[in-house]
């Protein structure tokens, strides 16, 4: 079987499009136009291209971007009276702070000092304790990606056999976490798990977020099984620079149904999903009616 290859970049634009029709309506029936903070401490360049793109697609969209750059050194009290006046910043309706954040900073706090009805990236406690309890919540980008383009591919998700390699609170946990809420038998998998490629070849669905580079061998997947490949990797190949994602891709599209690239797979469903949940927040907080299809 050849895969068939999942366009996520593809999907992104068709969601963005649909985030900037509903911007267009909410500007000129009630004047309201969107707006997104993100936070970015330190100099990681690798967040450097992605605080970018996340800039440049808020403006495409009709939204406002506003882009807070700290130093490396920036104390915690600075960071969180930022926080602070960005939940009483009405113009705001969605705060990233990009992760990771330099070690003298502490994740946990900074990111539940931010208002939960503005956490577009859905980490804070309240929207994690929502999600795992089935009720409205902000839901985390990559996992609400995936699970637009699983259930693209398949329609209903119900019964299916789903595996997540990876259990961080950013990526594993929510997305299994989605997947249970659409009633598939979930797996998630970890550095500690025995057998990984045995586990892996019962699964309909695999999602692989672990940050190996290629871990994920063709010969794991069950012939006909959907890969989401949720890694990013830069490695140098050949002298070159290149990305690559937790899947071999080669290998896998040999016997997978259906496969995401890496580029072009769920890295732009991330940010289109970050946008849509901006949009999201907005609604909300103005007691106007949510955009269809772009929640959970
Ligand atoms: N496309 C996108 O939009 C995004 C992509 N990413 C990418 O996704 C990947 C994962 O990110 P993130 O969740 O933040 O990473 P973390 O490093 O936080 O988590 C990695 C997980 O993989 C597990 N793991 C590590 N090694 C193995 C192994 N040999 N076998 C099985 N499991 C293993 C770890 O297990 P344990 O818990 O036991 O240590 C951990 O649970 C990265 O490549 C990252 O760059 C991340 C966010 C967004
Ligand atoms: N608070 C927070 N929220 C995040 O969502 C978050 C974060 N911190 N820290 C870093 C990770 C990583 N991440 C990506 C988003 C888009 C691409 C993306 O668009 N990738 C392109 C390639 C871009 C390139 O070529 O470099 C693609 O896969 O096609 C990748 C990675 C969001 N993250």
């Amino acid at each position: 079987m050849v895969a068939q290859v999942i366009d996520g970049k593809a999907f992104a634009a068709t969601v963005r499009g649909q985030v900037a029709d509903h911007v267009a309506r909410l500007k000129e029936e009630h004047g309201i136009t969107p707006g997104l903070a993100v936070v970015l401490v330190g100099e990681d360049p690798a967040s450097q291209v992605y605080v970018r793109s996340k800039g440049k697609q808020t403006v495409e969209v009709g939204m406002n971007s506003y882009e807070h750059k700290l130093d490396a050194d920036t104390s915690e009290a600075e960071l969180l009276a930022l926080i602070d006046k960005l939940n009483n910043d009405p113009a705001v309706h969605g705060i990233l702070v990009q992760l990771p954040l330099p070690k003298h900073l502490n994740e946990d706090l900074v990111i539940n000092a931010i208002d939960p009805a503005k956490d577009v990236d859905g980490f804070h406690i309240s929207n994690v304790g929502l999600l795992g309890t089935g009720q409205k919540s902000m839901v985390p980008c990559t996992p609400l990606g995936c699970l637009m383009m699983l259930r693209d591919h398949h329609g209903s998700l119900s019964g299916m056999d789903a595996v997540v390699i990876g259990r961080s609170n950013i990526v594993g946990k929510p997305m299994a976490q989605l997947l249970l809420g659409d009633s598939c038998t979930v797996t998630i998998a970890h550095s500690r798990t025995r057998n990984l490629p045995e586990v892996v070849r019962r699964a309909d669905i695999v999602v692989a977020a672990v940050g190996r580079p290629e871990m994920v061998q063709g010969d794991w997947i069950k012939e006909g099984a959907t890969v989401i490949d949720v890694g990013i990797n830069r490695i140098e190949r050949d002298g070159k620079k290149v990305l690559v994602g937790d899947v071999h891709y080669e290998s896998a599209a040999a016997v997978a149904g259906a496969i995401t690239p890496v580029p072009g797979g769920v890295g732009p469903m991330t940010i289109a999903c970050l946008l849509a949940n901006t949009l999201t927040a907005c609604c909300r907080s103005h007691g106007l009616p949510e955009p269809e299809g772009l929640t959970a």
